[in-house]
């Protein structure tokens, strides 16, 4: 249709959808904190949370609602503001690669396509300045 009206049928699928939607992304984002609690040069930044549970759930929660809202899905994302939420913790430029490559890694494991990775990577590198060195 050339005038438009048929966008709905005829656009491709969101990010949010190649990513397997809420159940997707919850998925992913499981995978993604536990790959970081055994990555030996971030764990520490991770580990802690463990011994928080309601903590960590209400992180991993505005995480998947973080990614969902970002890739084109439905959620509200009610935590803080990216260098708010990693105000003092003065992470370096290869803890952020480290977290980029985990990521990258898990979306290999859920079998997401090249271009969702490239969409997601691109996403994540333009956060990068308001992530590192907060
Ligand atoms: C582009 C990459 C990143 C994204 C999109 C991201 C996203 C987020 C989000 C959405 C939260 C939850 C904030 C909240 O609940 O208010 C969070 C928290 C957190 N992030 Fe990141 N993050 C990134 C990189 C990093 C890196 C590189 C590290 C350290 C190696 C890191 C460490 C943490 C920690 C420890 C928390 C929990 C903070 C707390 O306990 O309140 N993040 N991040």
């Amino acid at each position: 249709m050339k005038n438009g009206n048929d966008t709905k049928n005829n656009s491709q699928p969101t990010l949010f959808e190649r990513l397997g939607k809420t159940e997707g992304i919850a998925s992913i984002v499981d995978d993604v904190i536990e790959t970081h609690m055994n990555n030996p040069v971030i764990q520490k930044r991770f580990l802690p949370l463990k011994e928080q549970p309601e903590h960590l759930a209400l992180i991993r929660q505005h995480t998947i609602d973080f990614f969902s809202a970002g890739s084109g899905g439905q959620a509200q994302y009610s935590g803080k503001e990216m260098p708010a939420a990693h105000k003092g913790m003065n992470i370096r430029p290869e803890e952020y690669m480290e977290v980029v490559d985990d990521i990258m890694l898990i979306l290999d494991k859920h079998q997401i396509d090249d271009d969702s990775k490239k969409d997601v990577l691109a996403i994540l590198w333009s956060l990068k300045g308001m992530i590192v060195a907060q």
